[in-house]
């Protein structure tokens, strides 16, 4: 083969798209760099098929989004590495996107970033513009989404109990969260693959949080590599590492005393997807045709509609139990939570067993549907804490469905140290990039002044359970399904065709 070449004589196109089949596969990938993977497709978690369908040419724009750059030094032995190709000699091949003229045409047609009044417009523009596979894994959540959905119209069954004729002059959104004062009780929670919905991805969300002073949880599966979004922060800026727990421990161990050597100030190991959800907006989008199969533990006939998500989790360690908790303490200095807590049973042996928190959280509706939101457990937690007087022995966080500030007061009232929010985030990202997150976390601490002013608190530690009336909160009215089956497939009146027998 070519390794042998000198170093600076550059591959040619011609000669790469030569090592395109299953016996001898070569591949273009970032930067005209050429690798060897034939061995390596095997064992490729996102299945060989997506290996084989850019054999020999260009997977640049396939590959970025899913691996952070430094994924072939790591784990692509160096004598697969054959050296630079010159890239005028590769034919460019776009992946064939039949509504891209059309999403672009919607992309000159998009509003100003002024025009977004809320999170939720964010959403509306992001939906319109995004690509087609990244708005369905942003916005994906598992099964028949309700709990997605339920996650927000929980805090529509919240109602304040508003005090007056307080002085509410001067107002204080500050808190303090594992120790780091932040400007409003908010931080940007872990969200997977950000070069999704932007090519910087997650550096974005460094530097809008920078801005507003808020903590940004970093993602185990980010598509920026782990130092790149910390080399993006400033001065002492404060990030965590949320985790998935690798069945190799010794990688788990690794990446833990990096991110502490590093300066993250928090470890929140992730512990509600041992498995992660069947998301089936994102199993339909354009992931499922290239058959990442990590399901699968032989070759690649098997189910291959796992969206994006599948292609990347399979290392997560589903055998994770209370019996590893001691390990993680002993491993690190950071703070430690357990992130996707739902229930009091478990907050409490949380509490046994020494962590330092917890997030009350069900993955933004992504994994088990019909997990309640995020907000009704917390209305279930603090009851019993206080009843032990446990209220202060951890940090309790909250996520999902936040969209509002009164969303985040709801939460605070009722105990919670801070909320994280998500989608938002990624959908302001996506659709403006860094003016977009910038202007998201400044309509949130606008509508967070108003709020606090109007129901008569100056600071956060004001916040308590008598100022919310949370008595329709643990009504769950979901919509029945509509009985598709009798409406559109059996009654002739319905179904021109029968009719024309
Ligand atoms: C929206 C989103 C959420 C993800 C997320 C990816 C996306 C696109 N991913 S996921 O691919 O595995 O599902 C992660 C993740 O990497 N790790 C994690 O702990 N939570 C993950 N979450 C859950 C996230 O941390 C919050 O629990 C959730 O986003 C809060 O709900 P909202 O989006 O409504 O704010």
């Amino acid at each position: 083969s070519n390794d042998q070449l000198p170093k600076e004589q550059k591959l040619s196109g011609q000669e790469v798209g030569k090592h395109n089949n299953d016996k001898d596969c070569w591949l273009v990938i970032i930067h005209g760099r050429v690798y060897d993977v034939t061995e390596f497709k095997e064992e490729h978690p996102g299945g060989k098929s997506i290996i084989l369908k850019w054999a020999g040419k260009d997977a640049t724009d396939q590959f970025e989004p899913i691996h952070p750059p430094d994924t072939l030094d790591k784990f692509l032995d160096k004598s697969k590495h054959l050296g630079e190709v010159n890239m005028d000699t590769v034919e460019q091949e776009k992946e064939f996107d039949p509504d891209e003229e059309e999403r672009q045409d919607r992309i000159k047609r998009m509003p100003i970033l002024e025009q977004c009044y809320n999170l939720m417009d964010f959403e509306a523009v992001a939906r319109r513009v995004m690509k087609k596979s990244a708005w369905a894994y942003y916005s994906s959540g598992a099964d028949d989404e309700i709990t997605m959905r339920e996650n927000h119209s929980a805090f529509h069954k919240i109602w304040f109990r508003p005090r007056i004729l307080h002085d509410v002059e001067n107002i204080d959104l500050s808190t303090r969260m594992l120790g780091t004062k932040v400007d409003i009780p908010f931080y940007v929670t872990a969200t997977a693959l950000g070069k999704l919905g932007n090519p910087e991805g997650e550096v974005i969300l460094t530097r809008g949080a920078r801005k507003h002073n808020v903590v940004q949880m970093i993602p185990t599966l980010a598509s920026c590599s782990f130092d790149e979004i910390v080399d993006a922060k400033q001065g002492d800026q404060a990030q965590w590492l949320q985790l998935y727990v690798n069945k190799d421990r010794a990688i788990t161990e690794r990446i833990i005393q990096h991110a502490e050597k590093r300066g993250c100030k928090g470890l929140f190991i992730t512990v509600d997807a041992p498995q992660l959800g069947r998301r089936e907006k994102d199993m339909r989008s354009k992931f499922s045709d290239v058959g990442s199969n990590v399901q699968s533990t032989g070759g690649d006939d098997v189910d291959r509609s796992q969206g994006a998500a599948r292609a990347i989790s399979s290392f997560i360690d589903p055998s994770l139990s209370w019996k590893d908790i001691p390990w993680f303490l002993s491993v690190t200095k950071m703070p430690v939570l357990l992130k996707g807590v739902q229930r009091v049973e478990d907050v409490i042996r949380a509490i046994e067993a020494g962590v330092q928190g917890v997030v009350l959280s069900n993955h933004g509706g992504r994994q088990l549907d019909f997990a309640r939101s995020g907000v009704e457990i917390l209305a279930e937690v603090m009851p019993v804490l206080r009843e032990r007087n446990w209220q202060d022995r951890i940090e309790i966080y909250i996520d999902g469905g936040i969209r509002r500030a009164t969303d985040i007061i709801k939460a605070l009232c009722l105990g919670a140290t801070g909320v994280g929010i998500g989608r938002p985030f990624l959908y302001a990202m996506s659709a403006y990039g860094l003016p977009g997150v910038d202007r998201a976390m400044q309509l949130l601490k606008d509508e967070m002044e108003m709020n606090m002013r109007l129901i008569g608190c100056s600071r956060v530690d004001q916040l308590n359970p008598t100022l919310v009336d949370i008595r329709g909160l643990s009504m769950h009215s979901t919509s029945v399904p509509a009985d598709s089956l009798g409406m559109a497939t059996y009654d002739p009146l319905v179904n021109p065709q029968e009719k024309a027998k």
